[in-house]
């Protein structure tokens, strides 16, 4: 596995995992099955109501606690400080774990107003020791820069939706330039049209490889870190196993050219768009 290393020194591996939708029984068995072929970056979510599931997994699988990284995030009706610190302590409460390694807002919706309040709540908890690091998702640059003018913490973290079909170049250049490593979600488009491809096939097939581990290797060549999700222990290791293989740098323009205006899988726009 290859790494990335945050502004404040956490080194993150440079693939994790989704686990959006995984959770009871299978959910363990899939979270499980991750761990024993790999990935070391598990991503949930408060509001995936699933962080008992994945610490159920962590107990179950082959690897340390200590070796694992597990990335958690603050749903947008907790923002109030207070809210935030007892939200956070109840996700680690019910994932039976003592902290998180990275710690995240989902999103700011704007219009609500109530990212900086939460955002001072992670800082502290940063420093009570309940996260080792913080960040963000979906957070446009103007976003990022209100955060840092008014705290004087800029995130280490932004998780934003991005795959070929909405590639991001924009807020990808704008994360670099202040420091903040993009994660990717739904790296595969949520198994959308995208996998179906035929230019990202015939790339695929020059390389023996498949359409899926063609996009994860683009999102790493980019310097960003995807977070694929599969429920299957095929698809797990074959979207882990895209450190073997290069794509040229015609290749990689190719595959940005597949951008699209609209491409979001659900138009999710973060500007708009508001969760709770
Ligand atoms: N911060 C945020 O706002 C958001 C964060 N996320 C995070 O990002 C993660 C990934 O995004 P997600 O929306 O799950 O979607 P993905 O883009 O990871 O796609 C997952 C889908 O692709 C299928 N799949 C996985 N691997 C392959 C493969 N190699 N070939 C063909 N199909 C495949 C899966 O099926 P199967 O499981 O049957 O294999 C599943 O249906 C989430 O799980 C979550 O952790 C997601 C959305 C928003
Ligand atoms: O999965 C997540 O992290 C989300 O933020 C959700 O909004 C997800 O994108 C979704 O599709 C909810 O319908």
């Amino acid at each position: 596995m290859e790494y990335y290393q945050l502004t404040d020194g956490l080194q993150l591996p440079k693939l994790g995992f989704g686990t959006f939708r995984l959770k009871g029984s299978a959910g363990v068995k899939a979270i499980t099955s991750a761990i024993d072929q790999g990935y070391t970056l598990i991503d949930t979510a408060y509001n995936y109501e699933n962080e008992g599931t994945v610490g159920a997994a962590i107990r179950r699988a082959s690897v340390p606690r200590s070796q694992l990284l597990v990335q958690s995030k603050l749903p947008g009706r907790y923002y109030h400080y207070q809210d935030a610190l007892d939200a956070l302590e109840e996700s680690l409460h019910r994932s039976g774990l003592d902290y998180f390694d990275t710690y995240l807002l989902h999103w700011p919706n704007p219009k609500k107003d109530e990212y900086v309040e939460a955002w001072r709540a992670l800082i502290d908890a940063q420093k009570f020791g309940l996260i080792r690091s913080i960040g963000v998702c979906n957070f446009l640059p103007e976003y990022l820069d209100r955060l840092q003018k008014e705290t004087g913490v800029m995130p280490v973290i932004n998780q934003i939706e991005l795959h070929p079909y909405f590639n991001q170049a924009t807020q990808r250049a704008a994360d670099e330039k202040r420091g903040v490593l993009t994660q990717d979600w739904s790296p595969l488009g949520r198994a959308s049209a995208v996998l179906n491809d035929p230019v990202l096939k015939t790339i695929a097939d020059a390389h023996s490889k498949g359409v899926g581990q063609v996009i994860l290797r683009w999102d790493i060549q980019h310097g960003t870190l995807p977070l694929p999700k599969s429920a299957h222990a095929s698809r797990q290791a074959a979207n882990l196993d895209v450190f073997d293989f290069e794509l040229s740098d015609d290749e990689m323009q190719r595959i940005d050219d597949l951008t699209k205006p609209d491409g979001r899988t659900k138009g999710q726009n973060p500007a708009t768009y508001e969760e709770f």
